[in-house]
């Protein structure tokens, strides 16, 4: 049987990585289950979920954030009243001067920063820097050498265990769609309901079509994973990370977790891949023209066309810290050093390889 603790894992891709799936299945496994370049695989990570959410997102603001550095162009007097904005009661997840290492090489060396509800996040950074692993934190999967994470106020002691409380869904969507080779569409779509939930098979089936149709996959149920295009996988992908059982009594809002979403892609699917993320949250509207539910969310990614077109909000990781936060809009036109050199692509500057 799958653990209970895995209906908080809610359809992310990351729920198969800890599962032990049992003779009880109602799933036809053929052997190959693959996670694509995931790590995962190897280590029994967990991960649960905690909270609930409230009110809109004021953004940014307070002098939280030590590394800061806000635009220039920032106006003195907005930046004042942010700062002025001391209320927290929207704040779903926060890292708080988060350390991390692996060996000798120290990778996050004081991390701050809070995912308000409602909120649409991009971290960016060179490559290597710790933005994966900073999703994977905040995830659950890892813990902080120092430091602490916040789910909804509440300290989050190391690890997710069975013995926390529920109220907020985390999903961490790979890069990689993390797809069971062997299952079709709907069996991946609808994995949890159908190993975790009491739903009979026909309403999953249902479910599981009106899930597919809101990021705008029709007719495609039966098929393999091998028999879709890398675009599609990430839909399949999205697909999973969004559907949950509706028969519960309460359902908790989500947060989701995106790791390059556009990666790999071509001008045409990254932008579909974009407006998906957009469309599933709480401030968009699905293919089916329904509001989206994710609470928030927040996107690794390395492609201009995914900070402008889906974020409303940067941190930028740099050298194990956050050296600048800002709206997108001001990412485009700040003349901090680092962030000039990172969008431009330039060899020189603060940033050496
Ligand atoms: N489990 C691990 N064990 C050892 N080293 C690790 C582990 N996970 C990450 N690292 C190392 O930590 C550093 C940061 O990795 P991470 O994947 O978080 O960076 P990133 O900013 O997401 O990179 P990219 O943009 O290239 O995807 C890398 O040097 C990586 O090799």
């Amino acid at each position: 049987m799958v653990p209970e603790s895995l209906v908080s894992y809610s359809g992310s891709m990351l729920f198969p990585l800890s599962i032990a799936i049992g003779s009880t299945s109602r799933l036809p496994f053929r052997g190959t289950i693959s996670f694509g370049s995931s790590t995962a695989t190897k280590t029994k990570e967990q991960r649960k979920i905690v909270c609930g959410c409230v009110a809109p997102p004021p953004n940014i603001g307070s002098d939280e954030y030590s590394a800061t550095k806000f635009n220039d162009s920032y106006k003195s007097e907005q930046l004042s009243t942010l700062r002025e904005q001391k209320d927290d009661s929207d704040v779903l997840i926060e890292c708080r001067n988060v350390y991390k290492s692996f060996g000798e090489k120290h990778i996050l060396k004081g991390v701050s920063f809070k995912i308000r509800n409602g909120e649409a996040v991009g971290i960016i950074g060179p490559s290597g820097t710790g933005k994966s692993t900073i999703l994977k934190i905040m995830a659950g999967l890892l813990a902080p050498d120092n430091g602490e994470v916040y789910i909804r106020g509440r300290k989050r002691d190391g690890l997710i265990s069975d013995e926390e409380l529920s109220g907020l869904r985390i999903g961490l969507v790979f890069q990689s769609a993390a797809l069971f080779d062997s299952l079709t569409v709907r069996e991946n779509v609808g994995f949890l309901l159908y190993e975790n939930s009491n739903m009979p098979e026909e309403q999953i089936s249902e479910l599981v079509k009106e899930t597919l149709a809101a990021v705008g996959l029709k007719g495609v149920e039966d098929r393999l994973p091998s028999e879709l295009s890398g675009g599609m996988k990430k839909r399949v992908a999205l697909a999973r990370s969004i559907i949950y059982d509706i028969t519960k009594e309460t359902i908790e809002p989500e947060v989701l977790l995106y790791d390059e979403p556009t990666a790999g892609l071509d001008p045409i699917a990254s932008t579909v891949v974009e407006d998906l993320i957009r469309s599933v949250h709480v401030k968009g509207e699905d293919a089916l023209g329904t509001t989206g539910k994710i609470a928030s969310y927040v996107v690794v990614t390395h492609q201009h066309s995914t900070i402008r077109r889906a974020v409303d909000r940067l941190l930028f990781l740099y050298n194990g810290k956050i050296v600048w936060q800002g709206m997108t809009h001001e990412f485009m036109t700040s003349t901090n050093p680092i962030v000039q050199q990172f969008a431009s692509g330039s060899l020189d500057g603060p940033i050496r390889y």
